[in-house]
């Protein structure tokens, strides 16, 4: 195995600021594969194709999304594996069994192994709970969050992933919910026993998209004492407003002033609400350039891009990664 253990890694190197690739599901759908669908960027492994047409057009448009992300600096990637819960999986496609299950994602993880070379590092990226019922951007999860069964849900893809020595970390991505928090962080080391990390999903005023503060989220990892899972390796968020990131990780960093970070926001274009598209950002303020400097001052150590990010925003990343880490 040429990589090394992520968490030695980042211990290791405490310099060293890692370049994520960018918002995958968007560029796929950039790139032509319609991922209107329940199972999102699932949706090309789906299809039987995939596996048997080695010259299939969605296989060249997945390998070369991330050629691209690649050739633009990232130094960890992601697998598209966001909307691919085994209940998501299960209810919105012809794969059924455990069995079926299990083979779909070795595919897909050794497929973007694969494409990544052995040298890079590689996520196996788990959406939330919220992700299969459209929550995870308001964060409401019905009428009693705590008494839903979590590690139900998510065990299939757990027990695939942190058995698969082809991912380096697992991450837990745009968690919106504080129950949902407190359920991940309960599982001990038996259950995730290697490097992983939870991207948040924080509203533009700065509190978790359930209402709960970051204050809050930060006293559930405290609370945890000596039983905080030793694989915990970073905290941060995802898929947030561009604007808004820097003084969320700005907080959480006040909070955890020893835990390293991660950040990987949305595109920096704008939402306009009422008319429903996306705008440019004009705000000066507000550039990969600047940003990614308040994050590394803030400990982060691994900065990306979430939805509509391409290999373009993940270059000027990487530039900014070059200009002001240490
Ligand atoms: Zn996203």
């Amino acid at each position: 195995m040429p990589r090394p253990n992520f968490q030695q890694y980042i211990s290791a190197h405490p310099d060293k600021v890692l370049v994520l690739d960018g918002g995958q599901g968007t560029e796929l759908e950039n790139r032509g594969i319609d991922v209107a669908n329940p199972v999102w960027s699932t949706v090309p492994f789906i299809s039987q194709d995939f596996w048997s047409d080695k010259s299939s057009s969605d296989r060249a448009i997945v390998h070369g999304m991330f050629q691209d992300f690649l050739r633009a600096g990232a130094e960890i990637l992601m697998t598209t594996t966001y909307q691919t819960s085994f209940k998501s999986v299960g209810e919105n496609t012809p794969i059924k069994t455990l069995d079926e299950y299990n083979t779909l994602l070795d595919r897909i993880v050794q497929f973007s192994r694969d494409c990544i070379g052995e040298e890079k590092f590689l996520i196996g990226c788990i959406g939330p709970w919220g992700a299969h019922v459209c929550a995870e951007f308001n964060g409401d999860y019905g009428p009693a969050p705590q008494e839903i069964d979590y590690y139900g849900y998510f065990k299939p893809q757990l027990d695939n992933f942190f058995a698969n020595d082809n991912l380096d970390l697992v991450g837990f991505e745009t968690i919106p919910n504080i129950h949902e928090l407190r359920a991940i962080l309960s599982w001990d080391e038996s259950i995730l026993s290697k490097p992983f990390y939870i991207g948040l999903s924080v509203h533009e005023n700065g509190k978790l998209r359930d209402g709960s503060s970051m204050h809050d989220v930060a006293q559930l990892i405290r609370d945890r004492g000596d039983r905080l899972n030793k694989n915990l390796t970073l905290i941060g968020i995802n898929c947030v407003s561009f604007n808004h990131s820097a003084g969320i990780i700005e907080e959480i960093h006040k909070e955890l002033p020893d835990m390293p970070l991660i950040a990987y926001p949305n595109s920096g274009e704008v939402y306009d609400t009422v008319k429903k598209v996306w705008n440019p950002n004009s705000n000066p303020q507000f550039t990969w350039d600047a940003v990614v400097k308040r994050y590394l001052d803030a400990g982060a150590r691994i900065v990306g891009g979430c939805c509509r990010t391409t290999p373009d925003d993940i270059r000027q990343i990487a530039d900014a990664v070059k200009k002001y880490a240490a």
